[in-house]
């Protein structure tokens, strides 16, 4: 089904509704200009169905910030937010933090090195989470483009999402295997969901969050919608293999039903190659807890 900004937006004033759009960007200076600038105008300015546009800017050290602002967007120093909770790198801190300086009854997420990609993203997302009561979390599924090194374009990117995310739920959370593409960087939960779960501050917030989903509200709080195709900057396979076990490490702490502690200081993975030798890569494996329990969580935000 094809969603239409317009009608989207009616529905929401209709029911007293808001969005809130959270861009995460770690040195995205190349694209987030672009992500901002198309949204700002089509979403916010020309139809309004989105009422924040906010980047959480983590820890970047070249121009994103500036960047953002420039083009529309309200932007937030993810270790600015909430300082007296501390902080940490990584992008489920990033959205996490989005919590405290947002007020939408929707949140939808958008990273901000996209290359291929459009405003039905978010529009798509808003109509699936919007469609039926019972859903309370979205996954943005779409056609990976993989342009690496050289090597013929494909459509055979999302190698995590291939090769880890999708066996480990088919092995352990089977009602999970037709979850397309369970690490979307696009994706969307109300507000309700998200500050009721624990996050996982770093890449392990997505795969937290679907298992999490399904763990309290099952298959039915979960839809997936079809975004078209998708293109991003790629990450070295080296840096994926991080990645990857800290999922695994996620997935892992949540087989018996609600998290348990991950053993943080345990976690770090050995990486060889025969110019530089072995190298010890640090896991990043804090979750934070449910942002509604923290001191300091804006409890009228709605
Ligand atoms: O410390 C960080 C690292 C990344 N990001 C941002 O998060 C988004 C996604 O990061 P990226 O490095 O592009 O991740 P991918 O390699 O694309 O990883 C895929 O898989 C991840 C794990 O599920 C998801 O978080 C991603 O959205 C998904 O695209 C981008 O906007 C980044 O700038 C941060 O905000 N902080
Ligand atoms: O989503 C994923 O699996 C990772 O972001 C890797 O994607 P890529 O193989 O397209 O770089």
């Amino acid at each position: 089904m094809d969603f239409v900004a317009e009608d989207l937006a009616a529905l929401l004033r209709e029911r007293h509704q808001t969005v809130s759009v959270v861009i995460p960007a770690r040195n995205e200076a190349a694209t987030v200009g672009d992500v901002v600038s198309v949204l700002r105008r089509q979403l916010v300015d020309d139809v309004q169905l989105v009422s924040e546009l906010v980047v959480v800017d983590s820890d970047s050290t070249d121009e994103t910030a500036a960047i953002a602002a420039d083009a529309g967007a309200i932007v937030h120093r993810s270790a600015d937010i909430a300082s007296h909770l501390g902080s940490h790198p990584g992008k489920g801190e990033a959205l996490w933090k989005s919590l405290f300086v947002t007020t939408g009854d929707h949140l939808v997420f958008v990273d901000a090195d996209l290359t291929s990609w459009g405003p039905h993203f978010v529009t798509g997302l808003v109509g699936a989470l919007t469609a039926d009561p019972a859903t309370q979390l979205v996954k943005g599924w779409y056609d990976r483009v993989l342009d690496v090194d050289g090597r013929p374009k494909s459509t055979e990117g999302g190698r995590v999402t291939e090769l880890v995310a999708r066996p480990v739920l088919d092995l352990w959370w089977p009602d999970l295997a037709g979850v397309v593409q369970p690490l979307a960087g696009e994706w969307a939960a109300t507000r309700a969901l998200m500050e009721s779960i624990s996050v996982p501050t770093g890449y392990g917030v997505e795969i937290a969050s679907l298992i999490d989903t399904h763990t309290r509200h099952g298959l039915d709080g979960i839809a997936q919608v079809d975004l078209g195709a998708r293109a991003h900057r790629h990450q070295k396979d080296h840096d994926l293999a991080v990645m990857a076990a800290e999922l695994l490490a996620v997935v892992d702490s949540r087989r018996a039903g609600e998290p348990r502690p991950i053993d943080v200081a345990a976690q770090e993975l050995q990486q060889f190659t025969r110019e530089d030798g072995w190298r010890t890569r640090p896991v990043p494996l804090v979750q934070r807890p449910p942002a509604r329990e923290q001191v300091g969580y804006p409890a009228g935000a709605r």
